[in-house]
């Protein structure tokens, strides 16, 4: 993707990976949200502190930009331990994981993002690791192989997923926490804003936040992506950064009101004026739209359902009355695929 790509939560670039750093709260205090996961996670890293152990193995699941890094980095500087960072996909090989567990000092922290991405070898070699802090590394091949017990420093292990379903279970199972994510609500969103504002010294009024928080499909990153680009908009238009500034910024890199993108409205467009508001098939939709079927499953869908504009029926995706208002058309009649705008009625 690239960085003009607003409203995806993924992380886009370098550049956002620098100005994602600069605004990450350090402590569970300054974490926006999230209430009931923050009080779990205090009550176990005070636990832990208090029996001076390495806290348990902590599982966090959620979708893409709503601060499961940030929750590894706060679990590490709460507790003023080291922290190690990898990924499921850098670790294809047990051997990867071996190197990286093998070096880990007492206490250390290591967060794995992606973790359902890892190699199924190493996931076996991690079940033991968490369990006992031991591996056992192969040496040589075929016959003459045997395995070596290597005794491990004590370590958190911090996982992150975006798919907790794809875990195998006794992966799963080893984790003394799994912390679910959730979107965030407008008011938090504001707060987070509210935040980053202050961070990035820009001059912005209530309004013209709680306008930003209601186009960032819920999700912290989007939101600070959002403000990078009206706190742009501001600089380059000489202005306070207030509501017609981040309208005309947003409106700029097509972001609506409810923070629908081309794709999304493209989809909802087809669906409401093709096919009379559906129902109508994956597959089809994705043909009538002109982009892979997996993208408008994985990508497009779960916001538009979580937002209340589709439904998925047995027959294929339906339209709600909340998305003909939205689009401001009417659908015509039940088995007819025209529309006609509100304002012609
Ligand atoms: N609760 C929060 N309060 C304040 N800022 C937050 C919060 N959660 C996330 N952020 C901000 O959103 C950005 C993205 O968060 P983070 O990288 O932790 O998300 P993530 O869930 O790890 O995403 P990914 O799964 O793509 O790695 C960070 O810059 C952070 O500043």
């Amino acid at each position: 993707m690239s960085d003009d790509d607003l409203t995806d939560p993924q992380l886009a670039s370098e550049a956002e990976l620098a100005f994602e750093g600069a605004l990450r709260p350090k402590s569970l205090g300054e974490f926006v949200g999230q209430t009931r996961v923050r009080g779990q996670l205090q009550l176990l890293l005070s636990a832990a502190a208090m029996q001076q152990r390495t806290p348990d193995h902590i599982l966090l699941a959620g979708p893409p930009g709503l601060g499961k890094t940030t929750l590894a980095m706060i679990v590490a500087h709460e507790g003023g331990r080291p922290l190690r960072m990898s990924s499921g996909p850098a670790i294809q090989h047990a051997g990867d994981l071996a190197a990286i567990l093998s070096s880990l000092v007492p206490g250390e922290v290591l967060f794995i993002d992606e973790i359902h991405r890892m190699a199924r070898s190493a996931e076996e070699m991690l079940y033991l690791a968490m369990e006992d802090f031991r591996i056992d590394i192969m040496v040589g091949k075929g016959a003459g192989a045997t395995s070596v017990p290597l005794d491990l420093a004590p370590f958190t292990l911090v996982g992150a997923t975006t798919r907790a379903g794809l875990l195998p279970n006794p992966l799963r199972d080893r984790f003394g926490f799994t912390a679910h994510l959730e979107f965030y609500d407008e008011a938090e969103l504001e707060q987070v804003l509210g935040r980053a504002a202050v961070m990035l010294g820009l001059d912005i009024d209530g309004p013209a936040i709680a306008e930003i928080a209601g186009r960032c499909r819920g999700t912290p990153r989007i939101a600070n992506r959002l403000l990078r680009r009206v706190r742009d908009y501001a600089l380059v238009h000489g202005g306070r950064a207030d509501v017609e500034a981040v309208r005309a910024a947003l409106d700029l890199y097509d972001v609506d009101a409810l923070g629908l993108d081309r794709l999304d409205r493209a989809v909802m467009l087809t669906i409401l004026t093709r096919f009379g508001g559906g129902p109508v098939g994956l597959n089809t939709l994705a043909v009538s739209v002109g982009e892979e079927a997996e993208t408008i499953e994985a990508v497009v869908e779960p916001f538009l359902v979580r937002i209340g504009l589709i439904t998925r029926t047995p027959r294929g995706r339906m339209a709600t009355p909340m998305a003909w208002r939205h689009f401001g058309l009417v659908r015509e009649s039940e088995d007819a695929g025209a529309t006609l705008p509100i304002d012609d009625l």
